[in-house]
């Protein structure tokens, strides 16, 4: 299908918008009137600037407050619709959005609206241009797609069709299947906008938290596949209003939007496919036109995490190997050609990178101790990352020695990278083939571990583009979000997941400016781990075992302990023992969750110890707790940093 998008949904001016959008290879521009009124060129020199870019003006937008005013307003508003005309005619567009009036005064009848868009669609005819009528979930008369197709049916003009925007049909829970029955020729232009489901009036919501399809909680390929059903054709647009991406880089925006509407192809075709299968079409029936949607190949199915690497330099490596050495890990291998060192405990396999001239390097000079990747452990790794290069990931290939793997890596939004490794029998690992492995690692010191989950911390504005980037490029699935009280300000969290629950990122953003996460953002001028969490079958074992070794635990106020027991009716000898360990504990009906974390590393990264009983979550009843207590820890690193 066409791709377009609104000027309203990027940032910048005109022409940064246009550059934007051709550069996301979008096929064709929304151009919205207050976007021409406040740039400096005329309208031909706009028409001309889309061209040079080969976008396509697929619509301009909006004229409002037209239909069913008192009838003496009527004259007068034809006037401007002309004037409208005569701009559309420079610009070289054919189509203009006309939204369903909310002016108070509007008469609440369909006779006078009726009259009045016949009047309009007769003036257009003659010139050409074709308006497509949008029922504003606010509208004063008209709200719903239903009813603007109403007054469609009844002014009957070839020039007068419908325009419909997925936000004003879902947004009032109004029922989208019954466009499958509009011809689909009689359907003029389809906008796409995704939300988070929110208890509030549709106007705010509609004008500041729109998202991309896929970002939010609407069932937007419950939307596409009627009106693919009715045969439409054109363009598919998005229009996004939303603050965040009023402050975002149009570049990034629009690659994000062109994600988006791709994800939405893909989607909609497995429900399209899905309802075929459920009803299969009588065998007389009209074979199908074959649906122009994206298909990528299907994300590859993943076991978990196969690795994380660090990058550090000499000295770094240094101390983070004796960090890691309290936590358990030993080292079992060194690469035979880098400096790579490989420590391993259980099933958790990490990486330290010091290598001078290496994409390791170049993100410790920029982030200082870090995790530079992560490999996700998959069934099909070139399946995987085709599928990721076709979602628009740029692949990342680092030079490689004398017979060691290629390894395929995507990188994330910030640069930093994801491979995909499906290498796993015995004596053919990545390990075997690019390590000289110790003969005989020892025992796991502490257990035996895996990872559960890598907590990230993201910049303000970046939280829905990681998620999209997630679910589009491997298939994941996104968690509610929720928000959590830091003593210095508010975390919103929501954790994207592969479809078995292997893998699992909670993902963080905080608009204040010392909360945990912006601490962490501010350590690494950027997108950084803030924690990495490793599953063990007996927490109170491991944490001993840990201890003993030195690792020092985040301590946990008495006061928690206390209001745990009586929250949950706890037998005081269990709450000692969470006491004495700095455990906290959460229940969920039958399901209960045990977790412990460790001090920073270099006030940058801690581990997260959990024992997870049948608990599918992370624990975000005790963030509260956990949040307070790494802040005092952090102001007290801050004090005794500002005495020296
Ligand atoms: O918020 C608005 O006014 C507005 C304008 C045009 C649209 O297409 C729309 O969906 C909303
Ligand atoms: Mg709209």
């Amino acid at each position: 299908m066409l791709h377009s998008i609104a000027t309203v949904s990027l940032s910048g001016t005109l022409p940064d918008k246009l550059q934007a959008a051709a550069a996301a290879r979008f096929d064709g521009v929304e151009i919205f009137e207050s976007d021409l009124t406040w740039y400096g060129g005329s309208p031909r020199e706009v028409r001309s600037m889309a061209a040079d870019l080969g976008l396509e003006i697929t619509l301009y937008q909006p004229f409002r407050d037209f239909e069913g005013l008192p009838r003496e307003r009527l004259a007068r508003n034809l006037d401007r619709a002309e004037r409208k005309f005569d701009v559309m005619g420079d610009l070289g567009v054919n189509l203009l959005l006309l939204c369903s009036n909310v002016s108070a005064d509007t008469i609440l009848e369909d006779g006078p609206a009726a009259e009045d868009l016949a009047a309009v669609a007769e003036r257009a005819g003659r010139r050409g241009i074709r308006i497509g009528y949008e029922a504003l979930s606010w509208g004063r008369h008209v709200k719903t797609w239903g009813h603007a197709w109403k007054l469609v049916q009844m002014v009957d003009q070839p020039s007068l069709g419908l325009l419909v925007d997925s936000f004003h049909t879902l947004a009032l829970g109004d029922d989208p299947s019954g466009l499958a029955e509009v011809p689909g020729d009689r359907i003029f232009f389809v906008q796409m906008a995704d939300a988070p489901k929110l208890p509030m009036d549709v106007l705010p919501w509609s004008r500041h938290f729109r998202c991309y399809p896929g970002q939010g909680e609407f069932d937007l390929a419950g939307f596409l596949a009627p009106i693919l059903k009715s045969g439409y054709g054109g363009p598919l647009s998005l229009e996004v209003f939303n603050d965040d991406l009023r402050a975002m880089s149009a570049r990034q925006s629009a690659a994000d939007g062109a994600r988006s509407l791709l994800y939405l192809e893909e989607r909609t075709r497995a429900r399209l496919t899905a309802e075929a299968d459920a009803a299969p079409a009588p065998a007389t029936a009209a074979p199908q036109r074959p649906l122009d949607l994206f298909t990528p190949p299907a994300a590859s199915p993943c076991h978990g995490f196969e690795f994380i690497e660090f990058a550090a330099d000499d000295g770094s490596a240094v101390r983070l190997g004796a960090w890691l050495e309290t936590l358990g890990f030993a080292v079992a291998g060194q690469h035979r050609s880098k400096r790579v060192t490989l420590y391993r405990q259980g099933a958790v396999n990490l990486l330290v990178n010091a290598e001078p001239d290496s994409f390791a390097q170049a993100y410790y000079l920029l982030h200082g101790p870090s995790v530079c990747a992560m490999a996700f452990h998959v069934e099909a790794a070139s399946q995987g990352l085709n599928r990721a290069r076709l979602y628009r990931c740029k692949p990342f290939e680092g030079p490689i020695g004398p017979n060691e793997l290629l390894i395929p890596a995507v990188r994330a939004p910030d640069g930093s990278l994801i491979y995909l490794v499906d290498r796993y029998r015995e004596g053919t690992t990545i390990y075997d083939t690019d390590f000289v492995t110790t003969a005989a690692p020892p025992p796991p010191a502490a257990g035996d571990l895996r990872i559960d989950h890598v907590s990230l911390a993201l910049p303000d504005g970046q939280f829905d583009s990681w998620v999209l980037f997630f679910k589009a490029a491997f298939g994941f699935e996104a968690d509610a979000t929720f928000v959590l009280p830091d003593p210095h300000g508010l975390v919103r969290s929501k954790a994207v997941q592969s479809p078995d629950g292997s893998v699992r990122l909670p993902l963080n953003i905080s608009q204040s400016r010392n909360t945990a996460t912006a601490r962490s953002v501010s350590a690494y001028s950027g997108v950084g781990v803030q924690h990495i969490a490793l599953a063990t079958g007996d927490i109170f074992g491991t944490v001993a075992a840990l201890r003993a070794r030195g690792a020092r635990f985040l301590p946990i106020p008495a006061n928690y302990f206390e209001d745990l027991a009586a929250k949950f009716g706890l037998e005081d000898e269990f709450v000692d023992r969470l006491a004495a360990a700095s455990i906290l504990y959460d229940r969920e009906g039958e399901a209960e969750f045990f977790h412990a974390y460790t001090e920073p590393f270099e006030e940058r990264f801690s581990v997260e110890i959990v024992e997870r009983r049948s608990y599918s979550g992370y624990g975000a009843a005790n963030a509260p707790v956990r949040l307070a207590a790494q802040a005092q820890l952090a102001s007290r690193v801050s004090d005794s940093t500002t005495l020296m």
